[in-house]
Parts: structure tokens; C-alpha cells; sequence
């Protein structure tokens, strides 16, 4: 069971790993360039990376074990404390941290109960297993947080824009009606790993409530990357000859306006886990785990 274990959380730490390196992500850090950000770059990224080893292999483990929210969410509290250490206060995957712990929880569960994964269906069982206590648990926050709200709360507060909590709650619409399909679909077009990756991404930006370009730059900002990225769409997106210089284009429009779709890049990391997810599915036989 350990090397089971060890194998999601090392699948979830190289689809956190594969998001930081892709290029020409729009407003966000890439390798080669910082995008909207002044406090943050791919190195802090990894840093972030590295601290979290261990956390999606615990949530899946605790997935195993029956667990309630509160066990992952007390995970996922310590797996933030990790990150903020290792990046000295600067949030890289608070995210990821929240939506791929539920992810791996719900693969752990999934495999209690049928010696196996069905991953596209993870979303559903989370907000059948989980939804109403992350509900909850949003409820406690705002509560205790009041003096000092985090700026997805703002963002609700503000504009009734749902978030994090809330597309967890609906078994991750976003992730498995976008996400997951248009990266399936573009590489099932033959498109390579970078292409298809971006074009999942920037559909993502086109459909998701991410309260990171709402908290920059309100719902007009929200309302101008999504116009953005679906006028790069529409003129043929990743699958249209000079891509790479429309995507840079792309760039440094939102780098112009500092907005940065953190939610959107942290379901592009989810997406890619998921479908590694598909891969550990079938080397299943080779873990030769006996459940219990
Ligand atoms: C549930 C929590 C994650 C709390 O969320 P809350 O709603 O209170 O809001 P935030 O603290 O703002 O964090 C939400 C993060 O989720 C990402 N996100 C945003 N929109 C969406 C969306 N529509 N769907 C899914 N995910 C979304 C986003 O993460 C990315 O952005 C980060 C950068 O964010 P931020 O620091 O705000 O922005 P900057 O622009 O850098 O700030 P400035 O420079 O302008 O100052 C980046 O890290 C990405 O990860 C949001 O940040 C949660 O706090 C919680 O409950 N945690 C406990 C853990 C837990 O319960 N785990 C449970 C199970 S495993
Ligand atoms: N590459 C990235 N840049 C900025 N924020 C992010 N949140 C998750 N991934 C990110």
C-alpha cells in the first residue's frame, strides 16, 4: 500500500510541476517569465513543490481510511503552513492544495470501495461525500475571519462570485466539463503535451469564476480576460499556425492589465493529475495491494 501511496503523490506533485512549466500560460508564472506577479517566479514555485511531498499521498491514504472533511482539511491546513514556510509568505498553490487534496481523498475512498478509480467521476463523489461540510467550513471561516477576510471571501462578499469552495461543492464543474475534456480532446487531435495543456488552460480562463482576476481587477477584469481568451479562441487558439506568437501576444495583454488567473492554472494541475490518475488505474496489478 505504501508504494501505492507514494506513486498518487508523486503523480500530484509532477501535475503541480508540469503547470509551473508550462510557457506562455497568460498572466501567470512560467518559467521564462513572471508574469502578473512581482513577489513570486518559478523557483518559488518549486520550493512550494518540494514542501508539499507527502500531503496528496496523505489525503489519498486517509481517502483509504473513511475519513471525514475535517481530516483533510486538517491536512490541508498543515500542507499550507508547509507552503508558506517554504515560500516565505507567498501563496503559490493554496489552491491546488485545497481541490487536489479533495481529488486524491476521493481516490483513496474510491479505492477503498472498489480496488480501483473511476477518475472521472471523482468530482461527483466529492460533493456527494464532502460538499455540505466544505460548505461549512466556509461558513466557520467568514466567521473567524471577519477582521481580515482572504480575497476569495472578498470577492463574494463583493460580487456574489462563487469560488474555490463552491466549485468543490458541485463536484468541480469547471474541471470535468472543461478542463479534462478539451485536454483529452486536443491530444486526442494530435496536438503536443504544451499545446494541448495551454488550449485546456485558456478554455479553463474562458469558463471558470476565478476570484484571483476578480480580486485584481474586479468583475470588468474578470469579464475582459474571459473576452481575451476567447478572442484567441476564436482565431484558431493553439490548433492555428503562429499560435506561439498570439499566445505571447495574449501574455502581455494580461500582464498589461496585472490580472492572473491563479484559480484557473491550479485546474489545469488538477486536470493533468487526473488524467495520471487514469495511468495509475492501469498499472493497478503491478501495486498487487491487498484492501482492507
Ligand atoms: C477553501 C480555501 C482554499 C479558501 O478559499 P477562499 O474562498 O477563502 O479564498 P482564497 O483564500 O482567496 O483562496 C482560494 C484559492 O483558490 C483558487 N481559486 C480561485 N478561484 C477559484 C475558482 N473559481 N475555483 C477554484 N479555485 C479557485 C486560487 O488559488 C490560486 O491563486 C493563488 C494566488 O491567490 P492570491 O494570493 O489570492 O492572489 P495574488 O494575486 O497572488 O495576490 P496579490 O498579489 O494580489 O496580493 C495561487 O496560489 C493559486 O493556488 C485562490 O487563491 C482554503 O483556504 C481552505 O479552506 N483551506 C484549508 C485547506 C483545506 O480545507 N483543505 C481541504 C481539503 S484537502
Ligand atoms: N503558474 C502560476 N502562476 C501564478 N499563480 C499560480 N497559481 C497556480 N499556478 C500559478
Amino acid at each position: 500500500m505504501k508504494e501505492l501511496v507514494a506513486r498518487i503523490d508523486t503523480a500530484a506533485c509532477q501535475a503541480l510541476r508540469q503547470e509551473v512549466d508550462l510557457e506562455y500560460k497568460p498572466g501567470l508564472v512560467c518559467p521564462g517569465n513572471n508574469g502578473s506577479h512581482a513577489d513570486m517566479n518559478a523557483t518559488t514555485f518549486y520550493r512550494s513543490i518540494a514542501a508539499l511531498r507527502g500531503y496528496f499521498g496523505n489525503c489519498f491514504a486517509a481517502g483509504i481510511e473513511g475519513a471525514e472533511f475535517r481530516t483533510l482539511q486538517a491536512h490541508g491546513l498543515v500542507a499550507e503552513k508547509a507552503m508558506f514556510k517554504a515560500t516565505e509568505g507567498v501563496n503559490t498553490h493554496k489552491g491546488a492544495i485545497f481541490l487536489m487534496g479533495l481529488l486524491a481523498g476521493a481516490a483513496g475512498a474510491q479505492f477503498r470501495e472498489h480496488g480501483c478509480f473511476d477518475p472521472i467521476s471523482l468530482g461527483r463523489l466529492v460533493a456527494a461525500k464532502w460538499g455540505v461540510n466544505i460548505l461549512l467550513a466556509g461558513v466557520q471561516d467568514q466567521v473567524q475571519r471577519l477582521d481580515s477576510p482572504t480575497h476569495g471571501r472578498r470577492v463574494k462578499d463583493a460580487f456574489g462570485l462563487p469560488g474555490a469552495r463552491e466549485q468543490a461543492a458541485e463536484g468541480f464543474p469547471v474541471l470535468f466539463w472543461t478542463t479534462v475534456p478539451q485536454l483529452r480532446w486536443a491530444l486526442s487531435e494530435g496536438l503536443s503535451q504544451e499545446q494541448a495543456q495551454l488550449h485546456a488552460l485558456v478554455c479553463t480562463i474562458g469558463k471558470l469564476p476565478d476570484t484571483n482576476l476578480a480580486h485584481r481587477g474586479g468583475l470588468k477584469g474578470l469579464q475582459w480576460a474571459q473576452g481575451r481568451v476567447d478572442q484567441f479562441l476564436a482565431e484558431g487558439g493553439v490548433f492555428a499556425p503562429g499560435w506561439k506568437s498570439r499566445a505571447q501576444h495574449l501574455c502581455a495583454q494580461f500582464e498589461s492589465q496585472r490580472l492572473s488567473p491563479g484559480g484557473s492554472a491550479d485546474l489545469l494541475s488538477a486536470a493533468l493529475f487526473v488524467q495520471a490518475l487514469v495511468q495509475v488505474n492501469s498499472e493497478l496489478p503491478n501495486f498487487m495491494v491487498a484492501r482492507s
